[in-house]
């Protein structure tokens, strides 16, 4: 095991999803000592390489009970956010005022979502993670593909870098954090209504008409975005749904909540969007509809039978 100059740091991790797991699992490959802090608990953390098939089992403490919880140093959100407030309890055990709350979930506004439930001294790093990994079954994660992160150039960004020297994942210190934060959110209004909608993986965006509802929709997203003081344009679309097209296998985050019958994350996708576009002014037609397709479909299961 390679360890970073950080190793041994006490991090814990709240939420042991796709996200949560696979963090897991390379901070401890970091050297470093990592709590989970799970609802529904496991016995054991198993990571499934989708290139390869290697399977590796992680010796993680598992958690389940806030109050016996005493404050870390790095605390990582790795929850749905919409889950943020029913994790109040964990933060409210964890967050101390030399904590750093690392906020690693989709959309824009990150601090915004923690602040209520952390201490005023407590600091919070919003994190964009390019990473696809589905969980297949509570402590068993399937990691598809891609292993990096930008978070805002800094120190404590920088600081946050180094928990992760030996590990797979690369850090990015990013001087425009709201392009980046825009541009991935570009990739996931276009990626996870479609395939949550469709009830399929990547291989959907090779459908041509597809392809072209994807693009009206990044349209919408990157006037937007432009509005919001973002540097994104129109060529910044075909990227992203390029590389959906050629991930066949892989799904989205949204996607594996539908067909779990789980609630979606819609309201900090495409309704950040939306919200986002009626504070600038501009209408986002496509966006409004697959807004309302999504609140429809959240929560309810595939068998038919509501
Ligand atoms: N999956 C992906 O490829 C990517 C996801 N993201 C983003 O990362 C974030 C997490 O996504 P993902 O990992 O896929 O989500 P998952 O649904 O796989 O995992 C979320 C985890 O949070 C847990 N959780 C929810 N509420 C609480 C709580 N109160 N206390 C403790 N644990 C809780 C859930 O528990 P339970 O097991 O009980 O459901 C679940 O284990 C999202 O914002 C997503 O958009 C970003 C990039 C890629
Ligand atoms: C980019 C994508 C679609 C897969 O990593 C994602 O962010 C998600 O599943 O939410």
């Amino acid at each position: 095991m390679v360890q970073g100059q950080k190793a041994g740091e006490r991090i814990a991790i709240i939420g042991s999803g796709g996200i949560g797991g696979y963090l897991a699992s390379q901070l401890h490959a970091a050297g470093h000592d990592i709590t989970l802090c799970v609802r529904t608990p496991f016995d054991k953390l198993v990571i499934t390489e989708a290139d390869g098939g290697s399977e590796t089992t992680v010796p993680v403490r598992i958690a389940t009970d806030p109050a016996a919880e005493k404050p870390a140093k790095w605390i990582l959100v790795t929850t749905k956010a919409q889950d943020v407030p029913s994790a109040a309890a964990w933060l409210e055990k964890l967050a101390g005022p030399d904590s750093v709350v690392v906020v690693t979930q989709n959309g824009i506004e990150h601090e915004e979502r923690v602040r209520p439930f952390l201490p005023a001294e407590t600091q919070v790093l919003p994190a964009i993670m390019i990473c696809a990994v589905e969980r297949l079954a509570p402590g068993h994660i399937l990691h598809h593909g891609h292993a990096k992160i930008s978070v805002p150039q800094g120190p404590v960004g920088d600081d946050f870098a180094e928990l992760f020297a030996g590990s797979a994942f690369e850090i990015n210190g990013e001087d425009d954090f709201r392009t980046v934060a825009w541009g991935k959110l570009l990739t996931n209004a276009m990626a996870n209504p479609v395939t949550a909608l469709t009830v399929r993986r990547g291989a959907v965006f090779s459908d041509s008409q597809v392809a072209e509802l994807a693009r009206s929709i990044g349209r919408e997203v990157v006037a937007v975005a432009k509005a919001a003081g973002a540097k994104l344009s129109d060529s910044d679309i075909e990227g992203p749904l390029a590389r959906n097209a050629k991930s066949p296998n892989s799904g989205s985050s949204m996607l594996y909540d539908r067909l779990a019958g789980r609630p979606l994350e819609y309201a900090f996708i495409t309704g950040a969007v939306v919200e986002a576009a009626e504070r600038h002014g501009i209408d986002v037609p496509v966006n409004r509809t697959i807004l309302a397709l999504l609140k429809g479909a959240s929560g309810y299961s595939l068998d038919g039978a509501n």
